[in-house]
């Protein structure tokens, strides 16, 4: 197949593909905008040879670190070609990303919490070394690069010292290619002469290729080859010694500076060529790759064709070196994650105590009835009931089977709990009511002066009452709903208290009770209680809320935090997969929702006794998989924002909607019809329902109310799942 697709190819493209199979990297007319029809690299050519260093020289921000992460597959360039060990980055069979490739970033680029060793450790395991292989070359390197002692946290070095454990993290595995963006900053001349020394050993005995940037130009002298970059195009490409000579200068330094002002010029002047293209190269094949024109149709399907003699050796070497397995990679990224998390103890200590915090707070602060409410109460017929003296009376006469009452505003008003309600006696009604406008009491209650005398006449007359007898055998009530949660509250006792007095009045007076019974009879509920506690009803939406998002704020900052640390480029450029490194920031997060989630639970059910009639295993299940969800949801936020700030803004601002649409505060029966079906959507609505269903109802799995609130999260979950990973790629892409 590969030698039919060969036979299509030009005897240009053929030289072409020879080359890019014999150097390190070929670079043809690569361009790249980060916004629209601005070119940070433009028409960019450039070859690296195995076993050579290549010095990328170039003023701040004309591109060098942008055309490093295209070589090695972090981003990709718009157009144009770039082959790196014989194949393009993140093809098959390139390698690129993987441990072919040493990428030290311009940015530290190491977990702050990592010692010196954790980071060899990291980089080497994630890159397929072997421990004890990590272990020397440790040792070597320390002695090299002078490493700060193994157990200093990365946090704790200076930034010489942090620079040089980013630059050995990048050598760990002796790669075929190390790219090095600015190595040497910071640090003194010995020790960049050092390393300058090191480089110049492995391109000549491990045939190494390098590309280093610096600032430093002239220590650039010591590179086999010398690119210098401007505004996104190399100027010219040969040995420090031919660019010296061609510009008659002494120094790179002046010979970059006369190119680039000879660039300069020549913009002015609107011509638009590369002075590149005048440069006699030292090396004939580059020529060619300079004048090798693009044929499409068959660029793509040499992809994989690319394979000499040279390069099939060093694959074979490299497998027997460095045996990459996918586990122990995985056992690497875990062991960085659970790192991170241990050494935020305050973090662990949050994320286990405060739903714990939150859990306790919520049962003892909802749900129980209000307390201590006070009443002015004007009884005109009694004045203040005092306890021991004013008992209502109700007389019966056997004789005439008559009854009479005395007083019973005092019966009435001794039955409250005292706890509950606390009776203020005022003169008259102006003053009470005067009393509830001033916040003093939750209520007025008024007892005209014949009230148990009206209230026989009422029973005795029935419909053809007079109004004042029934006006005055009324209780007045006047009520601050105001709040209306406790108005409805006392309005309840008081309805309660009038049906108890009725009730023994009836009795007293010997009459059938049946009588004085409603038309409306409420038999015992199917499910739950009439005393069922609002916190009973409030906690499944409640608790699926709480693990949700603190799940949600746990993960919402992980990417960001590997990506700001630049720790994320760097693995991907290991070889690791955006799904690895998801996987296993999933598996440590989830362990700790695991933990969440029982210690919620043994709160609520063990602690408050939360009624659970239904199987334990599936509420247990249901709130991990809503964590889960929320962890998902958290990663998610953490993919398509870049800034912890954004991220909290994220998180915080999705709490509310969905908690208030959840039908946790507020039945979603009363909302309006829309919010009704955006609120079904929710993640954490059917599934409160599903949860009160098997809490109360004792409902199992298979009731379509239980099992509709798994397929929900689960379809949430995957969802979230999905877009991470969408996300995750399109940004490594760009
Ligand atoms: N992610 C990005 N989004 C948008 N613009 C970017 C991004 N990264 C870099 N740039 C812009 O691209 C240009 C080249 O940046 P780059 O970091 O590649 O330059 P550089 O030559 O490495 O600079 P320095 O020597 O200062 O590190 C700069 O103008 C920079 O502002």
């Amino acid at each position: 197949m590969a030698s039919r697709q060969r036979e299509y190819l030009t005897e240009e493209d053929r030289r072409f593909y020879e080359m890019t199979a014999q150097e390190a990297i070929v670079i043809r007319n690569a361009r790249k905008c980060y916004t629209k029809n601005v070119a940070v690299l433009d028409n960019l050519n450039m070859v690296v040879s195995r076993g050579s260093i290549y010095g990328l020289l170039g003023a701040s921000g004309c591109g060098k670190s942008t055309l490093l992460s295209c070589v090695v597959g972090v981003r990709r360039i718009d157009s144009g070609d770039i082959w790196v060990l014989g194949g393009k980055p993140g093809s098959k069979g390139s390698g690129i990303p993987g441990p072919r490739v040493g990428y030290m970033p311009q940015e530290i680029s190491l977990v702050k919490e990592f010692t010196t060793a954790n980071a060899m450790y990291y980089f080497g395991r994630i890159s397929g070394v072997e421990d004890d292989v990590i272990e020397e070359r440790l040792a070597f390197l320390t002695k090299l690069l002078h490493l700060p002692p193994r157990n200093t946290q990365v946090k704790h070095m200076s930034g010489g010292q942090q620079r040089r454990v980013s630059f050995a993290a990048a050598m760990i595995h002796k790669p075929e290619l190390l790219i090095l963006d600015e190595p040497t900053v910071g640090l003194d001349p010995v020790l960049r002469a050092d390393i300058w020394d090191h480089l110049i050993t492995i391109t000549r005995e491990e045939d190494t290729a390098v590309v280093i940037t610096t600032h430093y130009i002239e220590e650039a002298k010591q590179a086999d080859k010398v690119g210098m970059m401007r505004c996104g195009q190399l100027l010219t490409e040969s040995t420090p010694g031919q660019i010296m000579t061609q510009f008659q200068c002494q120094t790179l330094e002046e010979a970059f500076l006369t190119l680039s002002q000879r660039q300069a010029d020549n913009q002015e002047r609107g011509i638009t060529e590369v002075v590149s293209n005048e440069v006699t190269s030292h090396n004939p094949t580059e020529v060619n790759s300079m004048t090798v024109s693009l044929h499409n149709g068959h660029y793509s399907s040499t992809d994989n064709i690319i394979s000499t003699e040279k390069q099939q050796i060093r694959d074979n070497e490299d497998i027997g070196k460095v045996v990459t397995s996918k586990w122990k990679k995985f056992r690497a990224l875990l062991t960085k994650n659970a790192m991170q998390l241990v050494k935020h103890p305050g973090g662990v200590a949050f994320a286990v105590i405060f739903p714990v915090l939150q859990t306790f707070l919520f049962f003892n602060a909802i749900g129980e009835d209000p307390k201590n409410l006070h009443m002015a109460v004007v009884n005109k017929e009694a004045g203040n009931c005092n306890y021991s003296s004013i008992w209502g009376e109700v007389n019966y006469y056997e004789d005439t089977h008559d009854c009479d009452f005395v007083d019973l505003s005092c019966r009435y008003l001794h039955g409250f709990d005292d706890s509950i309600i606390i009776k203020d006696y005022y003169p008259d009604e102006n003053s009470a009511v005067e009393a509830v406008r001033g916040g003093k009491a939750v209520g007025a209650m008024f007892f005209s002066s014949n009230f148990s005398k009206a209230l026989r006449s009422r029973r005795d007359n029935g419909r053809f009452s007079t109004d004042e007898e029934l006006e005055d055998s009324s209780v007045q009530i006047s009520l601050d709903m105001g709040n209306r949660q406790i108005g409805l509250n006392l309005q309840k006792r008081l309805f309660d208290r009038f049906f108890e007095i009725q009730n023994s009045i009836m009795q007293e007076c010997h009459i059938d009770p049946r009588f004085g019974e409603m038309p409306l009879r409420f038999e015992e509920p199917l499910f739950g209680s009439v005393n069922q506690k609002y916190s009973n009803f409030m906690a499944p939406g409640f608790l699926l809320t709480v693990i949700f998002f603190l799940a949600t704020s746990l993960t919402s900052a992980i990417i960001i935090s590997d990506r700001v640390e630049g720790v994320w480029d760097r693995t991907l450029v290991a070889g690791v997969t955006v799904q690895q490194i998801l996987a296993a920031h999933i598996m440590v997060q989830f362990a700790l929702t695991c933990i969440q989630v029982t210690l919620v639970l043994c709160v609520a059910i063990l602690g408050f006794n939360l009624p659970c009639r239904g199987p334990l295993l599936a509420v247990i299940t249901l709130v991990l998989m809503i964590g889960f969800c929320g962890m998902c949801y958290g990663f998610f936020i953490s993919v398509i924002v870049s800034t912890h700030t954004v991220a909290n803004y994220v998180s915080t601002g999705s709490f509310y909607p969905l908690i208030l649409l959840s039908g946790c505060i507020w039945p979603m029966e009363g909302m309006p019809v829309f919010l009704q079906w955006v609120s079904r959507t929710l993640p954490t609505t059917l599934p409160s329902l599903s949860m009160r269903a098997i809490l109360e109802k004792g409902y199992s799995i298979d009731e379509s109310e239980v099992y509709v609130g798994f397929l929900i999260i689960g379809l949430w979950t995957v969802a979230l799942m999905i877009m991470c990973i969408l996300a995750l790629r399109s940004k490594t892409a760009g």
